[in-house]
């Protein structure tokens, strides 16, 4: 029998006084695909960082490489040699270096060459895409690829890094910044790399449906602790719910995904507090649309169509626009709009990539939550440490920010957890409009729920919110309304029964064909309603 690709045993980990990783088995026979899921903070990337030798374990964890024990903890760089290589969710690419030179500059280092022919490196990484089918100038600098493609590049990249052992890929969360159509492309290449028998991969993602679909078997962890591992093929989602956040809670999650949340109540007097006229910019060709108060209007298309370039462009960040934004009364030219200008107008944006746009990573959860109103606490010369305490204490609680500590810093919280503080330091403002991308990205199916319960609570305060993301599931369940894009223009307005995943899902698919203009061909819903 083929020795598995890794066996780890009795893995722990502890940072100061908390416990990341308690006494964890896991192993992955050899050519499977094997997924890791977990709560945010239940830890998967620590677990991910002790395999590559970014952590050192507690004493007494074990580690087997095709059947051979291997001493931990790993120095740099050794994971490399034992046939392992991992993506991170930010890539790790450099957007100024072609594709030939991010994909061959490991391997010509790791070679110690003297001399880099690139023509020769081109021909190689040209070879390595076309393998996989891809269509790819190796000669293209990364920073004009789509985000597809660099997400590809990137796995590409990894998968050329494995070397000759080929041992297992690790993704952590491969596809959560990637676009909807180029996860099908990830997926074969994984299924290609797994095909021989020999390489394995380790998926980490939130997407129970994604990791049924593409995984032979998973393991859970919970709190740090295995809580079980399954066979993907005689599990199902509620089956890993249950897994992932314990019974009670799934119930929970199950009562809520079976009713929805409460649809917030509609405006009485007309719609239209938010108003957009003619938002031009190079990606929007002049859209205009209105959201009310309490309502939570979507925005979703294919990658490119330009719905990923609304949102900046109503807060003053979206570079070259122009066009018109009403707010009740308050009327802002968007030409001009400055960030601190849209904040004053009640106007606050909650970013796609909160590592990046998020928050402070060196700084505190504290001083990161208590951002927006830290003038208000204290008087203008002196800030009150203890109200600010106080108020950040009180966040962290609200929001379910784990581990309860203010004064950790912001970037040592999990994905899941940091989404959760850039939520409740925009969401404490008591803002008029509030301008979301994909919010649930990379977050747990527990926390998913209170994410969602959260935005229907905003609306019925009475904000107006705009929602950016490209998960159909989320778009059908949170808003009241969503609008498609495509090549810039707005070309399908859902809502009521229309307001399906389904419905959206073939909008979104054949938008192209739904531009102003002749429409040469039915779409797939209505070949199939006739
Ligand atoms: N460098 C660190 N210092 C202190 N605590 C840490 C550090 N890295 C992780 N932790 C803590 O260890 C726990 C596990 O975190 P980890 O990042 O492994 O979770 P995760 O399962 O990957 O979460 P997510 O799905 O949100 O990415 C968390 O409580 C986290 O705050």
């Amino acid at each position: 029998m083929t020795a598995p690709a890794i066996r780890l045993s009795g893995l722990s980990k502890t940072f100061g006084a908390q416990r990341a990783l308690d006494d964890v088995t896991l192993e992955i026979p050899a050519g499977t695909v094997h997924g890791l899921l977990g709560e945010n903070g239940s830890g998967k990337s620590t677990l991910i960082k002790v395999l590559t030798g970014v952590h050192e374990p507690d004493p007494g964890a074990r580690l087997e490489v095709r059947g051979r024990e291997v001493d931990l903890p790993l120095p740099p760089g050794a994971f490399r040699d034992l046939g392992i290589s991992v993506v991170h969710q930010d890539l790790g690419l450099l957007p100024d270096l072609s594709v030939a030179e991010n994909m061959r500059i490991a391997q010509g280092i790791a070679a110690r060459r003297a001399v880099v022919s690139w023509r020769t490196e081109r021909r190689l990484a040209g070879q390595t895409l076309r393998r996989h089918g891809l269509d790819i100038d190796p000669a293209a600098p990364v920073a004009t690829l789509s985000d597809t493609e660099r997400a590809l590049v990137a796995i590409l990249r990894a998968v050329d890094e494995l070397g000759e052992h080929r041992t297992l890929l690790i993704l952590d969360e491969p596809t959560v910044f990637l676009p909807r159509e180029g996860t099908d492309l990830l997926f074969r290449v994984v299924a290609d790399l797994v095909a021989d028998g020999s390489t394995s991969v380790l998926l980490v993602s939130h997407d129970l449906t994604e990791v049924l679909d593409h995984t032979h078997a998973v393991t859970v962890l919970r709190d740090g602790r295995v809580a079980g591992t399954v066979e993907s093929a005689t599990t199902d989602p509620a089956g890993l719910t249950e897994l992932i956040v314990g019974a009670d809670l799934a119930a929970a999650v199950r009562r809520h995904a079976v009713s929805g949340p409460a649809a917030p109540e509609r405006p009485v007097a007309g719609r239209g507090r938010v108003q957009v006229a003619a938002l031009t910019s190079p990606r929007l060709a002049g859209i205009s649309f209105d959201v009310a108060r309490g309502e939570v209007l979507g925005l979703t298309g294919l990658a490119g169509s330009g719905y990923a370039e609304v949102l900046p462009a109503l807060y003053g960040a979206g570079g070259k626009v122009s066009g018109d934004l009403l707010v009740d009364r308050d009327a802002l030219q968007l030409s001009t709009l400055t960030p601190s200008r849209a904040l004053a107008t009640g106007v606050v944006h909650v970013p796609a990539d909160r590592r990046r746009d998020g928050g402070i990573a060196e700084e505190s959860v504290e001083r990161n939550v208590t951002m927006p109103v830290m003038t208000t606490l204290g008087t203008r010369f002196r800030l009150d440490r203890t109200a600010l305490r106080r108020r950040a204490a009180e966040l962290c609680r609200a929001y379910d920010v784990r581990p309860f500590d203010p004064g950790k810093a912001f970037g040592t919280l999990s994905g899941g957890n940091q989404q959760k503080a850039v939520l409740a330091k925009w969401l404490q403002t008591d803002p008029r409009v509030v301008l979301l991308a994909e919010p649930t990205q990379g977050i747990d199916v527990g926390a998913k729920a209170f994410v969602f319960d959260l935005l229907r609570r905003t609306a019925e305060r009475g904000a107006s919110i705009l929602l950016a993301s490209s998960d159909y599931e989320q778009l059908a369940t949170v808003c009241d309304r969503v609008l498609v894009l495509a090549r810039g223009h707005v070309v399908a307005e859902l809502s009521g029964a229309d307001l399906n995943q389904a419905v959206l899902s073939d909008r979104v698919l054949s938008s192209t064909r739904l531009l102003p203009g002749p429409r040469p061909h039915p779409t797939a819903l209505e070949r199939e309603a006739s």
